[in-house]
């Protein structure tokens, strides 16, 4: 499989006033054109990772890494100038939340036209025809109307939707999909998740879907990083997720609730402080 992305040794600090505290601790995986899932309780450094390969963490944090390399050129090297055009150009970022994402103030139709516009020199018709071709590629049914609204008349799975068809304008290689569905309803999800399948099979995309839902993940993703307070704890095909051997994963797994077996309890997640110390385990 060829390598799109490839972490070295990545951390993210903030320093605070009981010193720094490290979010992510020295992680390191490859992204082929496949769908690699990020998973974890809240807080275990799931977000910080994908945001930290966009150099998108905020002002105090800190990232660090040996490499974050795309296409073998270090991410980490580029200037401030240079990493505006990996963004949305090569590396796009879904957010949970498309209302916190969309300009609420201009249409959705204007904001995907200066989208195409800034990514290319084309004419305004040729930016609108994209346009509508993006809303049309994620099963937006009235795309003409769709143009002319604002994001506040729109459900949030059309707002998700939106969002989507946004960061697909310039065509990137890889999408980081942060809790993309979490906020839609079951069958919205659903559309969701198999429009962003059909990029990472039509156009060769890679896929980072970061999520804390394991059943979701194993069902829709190749491969899986389990992540534990900053370090990946295991790796696993998606599909042998119930065969994990870890003792966290294994956790995770079994305070799922199952309809199929009904539990008469779930299982507390226990927590042992040597998994914390253990070496992170490489996705690769
Ligand atoms: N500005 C900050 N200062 C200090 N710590 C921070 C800051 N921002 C995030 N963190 C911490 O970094 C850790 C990792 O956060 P991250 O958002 O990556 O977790 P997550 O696994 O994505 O969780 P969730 O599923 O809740 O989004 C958390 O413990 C969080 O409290």
């Amino acid at each position: 499989m060829s390598t799109l992305l490839d972490v070295e040794n990545l951390w993210v600090r903030f320093p605070t006033r009981n010193g720094i505290f490290d979010a992510v601790r020295g992680v390191s995986f490859s992204l082929g054109r496949e769908r690699l899932g990020i998973v974890g309780e809240s807080g275990s450094g799931k977000s910080m990772t994908g945001r930290a390969i966009l150099r998108l963490i905020r002002h105090p944090g800190i990232v660090e890494a040996d490499h974050i390399n795309l296409h073998g050129e270090n991410l980490l090297a580029k200037s401030e100038r240079e990493m505006r055009n990996v963004r949305g150009e090569q590396i796009s970022m879904v957010m949970q939340d498309p209302k916190f994402s969309l300009n609420p103030v201009m249409t959705i139709g204007n904001q995907l036209i200066e989208a195409h516009r800034l990514h290319s020199k084309s004419t305004k018709a040729e930016a609108y025809a994209k346009a509508l071709e993006m809303l049309e590629a994620v099963s937006i049914r009235d795309p003409e109307r769709v143009m002319t609204a604002y994001p506040h008349e729109m459900s949030g799975g059309m707002g998700q939707r939106i969002m989507i068809a946004m960061m697909l304008i310039p065509n990137p290689e890889i999408l980081i999909a942060d809790e993309p569905t979490s906020a839609l309803d079951v069958s919205v999800q659903g559309q969701v998740l198999s429009i962003m399948d059909r990029l990472v099979k039509e156009r060769g995309m890679g896929l980072i879907f970061i999520s804390h839902d394991l059943n979701l993940v194993s069902q829709f993703c190749d491969r899986v990083l389990i992540m534990y307070a900053g370090r990946i704890v295991e790796v696993c095909d998606a599909n042998r997720l119930h065969e994990a051997q870890h003792p966290y994963t294994k956790g995770l797994l079994g305070s799922l609730p199952r309809f199929d077996a009904p539990r008469p309890r779930l299982e507390v997640l226990q927590r042992d402080p040597a998994w914390r110390d253990a070496p992170s385990v490489e996705g690769r």
